[in-house]
């Protein structure tokens, strides 16, 4: 039974850990977790599943494991694996999920296979995309084993890195980005109404969820949804006019500022 170890305790790793445990794809007794500070969190997923074992040294955890997640932020990688670059052996697989550190960054540091993955927090509802990239020299049986881990709450989609970034602003930040939107059409229609805002919330959430559903279930496309709703000369009309005018600067910027700061991030990491 392969032993799976986990670097960094926070919001994505306890997601990842979580759902790979209700799903099954792991046992309590192949997962190792080290993170920097034992907060509550660890100690209260510990509690609930005592066969877990918490390491004390991010070291420790890399002489057991067989797989080790990568699961801190970017400007913390470094530290990470510069201390455990010596057990990440040829036989171990290593997957980071950080932002803007490539495989080939870490390749450079380490032995062991390195693959990346992009998880996305709509996994917490067994939703959305894991994008996940191989390095060189990982194995089929070592792409095969992230997959089955991955498959069971997500869609997975193997991409080559040059692509990474621009897909996961489709995926991993999108959540952000839709209630963003969102919060701004709820806030103008506040200025203009006299509805609650609760009720403004669930009448949103409802279309969001709804529009996605008919997305996927009818498979239309997102211009036969905007034929279906804006009648010629009706109202929606007016409204899909003013997106469509304004809307293309502010994604243009949006993508070219995102992908800015992905390179910037690879070059302030400074992985040697
Ligand atoms: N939040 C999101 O939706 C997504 C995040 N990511 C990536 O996931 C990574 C983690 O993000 P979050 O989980 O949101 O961050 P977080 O701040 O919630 O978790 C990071 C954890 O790492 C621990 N840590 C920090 N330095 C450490 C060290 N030297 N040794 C051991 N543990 C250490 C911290 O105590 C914390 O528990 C980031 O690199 C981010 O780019 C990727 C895709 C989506
Ligand atoms: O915002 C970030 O840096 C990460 C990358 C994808 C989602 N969250």
């Amino acid at each position: 039974m392969k032993k799976i170890g986990f670097i960094g305790y926070g919001s994505m790793s306890s997601m990842l850990v979580s759902k790979m445990l209700q799903h099954q794809t792991l046992k309590e007794e192949q997962i190792y977790i080290y993170s920097r500070s034992q907060h509550e969190g660890v100690s209260r997923f510990k509690n609930c599943h005592p066969a877990v074992t918490l390491t004390s040294t991010a070291d420790e955890l890399a002489a057991n494991c067989d797989v080790v997640f990568i699961c801190v932020k970017p400007f913390d990688v470094k530290e990470v694996v510069k201390g455990i670059a010596p057990r990440l052996t040829s036989v171990k697989h290593v997957i980071s999920i950080a932002a803007g550190v490539t495989t080939e960054q870490l390749a450079r540091l380490i032995s062991a296979p390195v693959s990346k993955l992009m998880p996305s927090v709509t996994s917490e509802v067994d939703a959305g995309v894991s994008l996940v990239v191989h390095h060189e020299q990982v194995t089929e049986q070592q792409k095969e084993a992230l997959t089955q881990m991955l498959e069971a709450f997500s869609l997975v989609k193997v991409i080559h890195e040059q692509d990474l970034d621009a897909a996961t602003n489709l995926t991993g930040s999108s959540p952000a980005y839709f209630s963003a939107i969102c919060e701004t059409f709820v806030e103008a229609t506040l200025s203009k109404s006299q509805l609650r805002a609760t009720d403004a919330y669930e009448m949103v959430l409802e279309a969001l969820l709804g529009t996605a559903q008919l997305l996927k279930q009818k498979q239309m496309t997102f211009a036969e949804t905007i034929d279906r709703v804006a009648t010629k000369g009706g109202i929606t009309e007016e409204g899909v006019n003013i997106l469509q005018a304004h809307l293309p600067p502010a994604f243009d910027e949006l993508v070219t500022r995102t992908l800015d700061k992905y390179t910037a991030f690879q070059k302030q990491v400074d992985m040697q």
